[in-house]
């Protein structure tokens, strides 16, 4: 049995071995197939309670699938998602949400989408609305309330999202790049959201491909290449003195195209 976060070499010093009650989120052996290829290779991870994980690696790398698998909405070929220590259940996903890079939310006003996210939740009358009212004030949102959720700018609609996800008071968020094209003021808006859930809380499972954002947030990090575990392990490590090819070039702002040579069918070979 694992007791440690991510299946690395021995944790450099200064890093908190994990033990396992405080895993809230573990897979193992994960493999995801389609149109017969092998898009995730074999993939264990382990998410910390409470932690900020950031998945990254390059276009194509796998973590939007991961995120997928982790999350239930997509089966793996083989392996297992336990979410503390159990198979995923619809119940583990409703304690589980997901923001997807372009928002999905529903063709109504802004306040319909809470209304809706929360009913759902089977939420009603006064408590609701005292929720309803805490995530338009955290989003800064509540002058627009009532306008068509359609009409709201990308950095809005995003924030958004974010907060309908949090009203629901999730164990875990997932975001997939939840501030690509989005500006810095936008930026920051979103991850002083998402540091806010989780001071309270919440675990955050988050795809980036920004650096400064990497920094900014990063606790663990799982770096993905061609469907496969590059490196994972505290951030400090991953992105200060990584051990793998692709995070090192990662970190010397290199383009890393070593990978991308080999045929789809190496894919569940390990290179690193
Ligand atoms: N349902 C599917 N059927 C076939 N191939 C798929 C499917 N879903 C994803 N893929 C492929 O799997 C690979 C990984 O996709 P994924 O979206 O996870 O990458 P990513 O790391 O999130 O990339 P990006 O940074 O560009 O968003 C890609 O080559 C993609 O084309």
């Amino acid at each position: 049995m694992r007791d440690a976060i991510f299946d690395m070499p021995a944790a450099p010093s200064g890093y908190r071995p994990i033990a396992r009650d405080e895993m809230l989120l573990e897979a193992s052996n994960l493999v995801f197939e389609a149109g017969g290829q092998r898009l995730l290779c074999g993939i264990d991870v382990s998410i910390r309670k409470g932690a900020r994980t950031l998945v990254m690696g390059p276009n194509g790398a796998g973590k939007s699938l991961l995120l997928r698998l982790l999350h239930g909405l997509l089966k793996p070929a083989q392996g297992d998602v336990l979410w503390q220590g159990s198979p995923l259940t619809k119940q583990a996903m409703r304690a589980q949400a997901m923001v997807f890079q372009r928002p999905v939310l529903l063709r109504r006003s802004v306040l319909a989408n809470l209304k809706f996210a929360l009913s759902v939740r089977g939420l009603r009358g006064a408590e609701r609305a005292e929720k309803i009212d805490m995530a338009l004030t955290a989003a800064g949102l509540s002058h627009l309330a009532k306008q068509p959720a359609r009409v709201l700018s990308g950095g809005e609609q995003q924030r958004l999202a974010v907060v309908r996800a949090l009203a629901c008071e999730p164990d875990l968020l997932f975001l997939d790049e939840p501030t690509a094209n989005l500006d810095p003021a936008s930026t920051a808006a979103i991850e002083t959201l998402v540091l806010e859930a989780n001071a309270r809380g919440v675990t955050i499972v988050l795809v980036t491909h920004d650096s400064g954002q990497a920094k900014r947030l990063g606790q663990d990090v799982i770096f993905l290449q061609d469907g496969c575990v590059a490196e994972a392990g505290p951030a400090s490590q991953v992105l200060g003195a990584p051990r793998s090819e692709p995070a090192r070039a990662w970190q010397d702002g290199r383009l890393y195209l070593g990978a991308n040579t080999r045929s789809i069918n190496d894919r569940s070979r390990r290179t690193f």
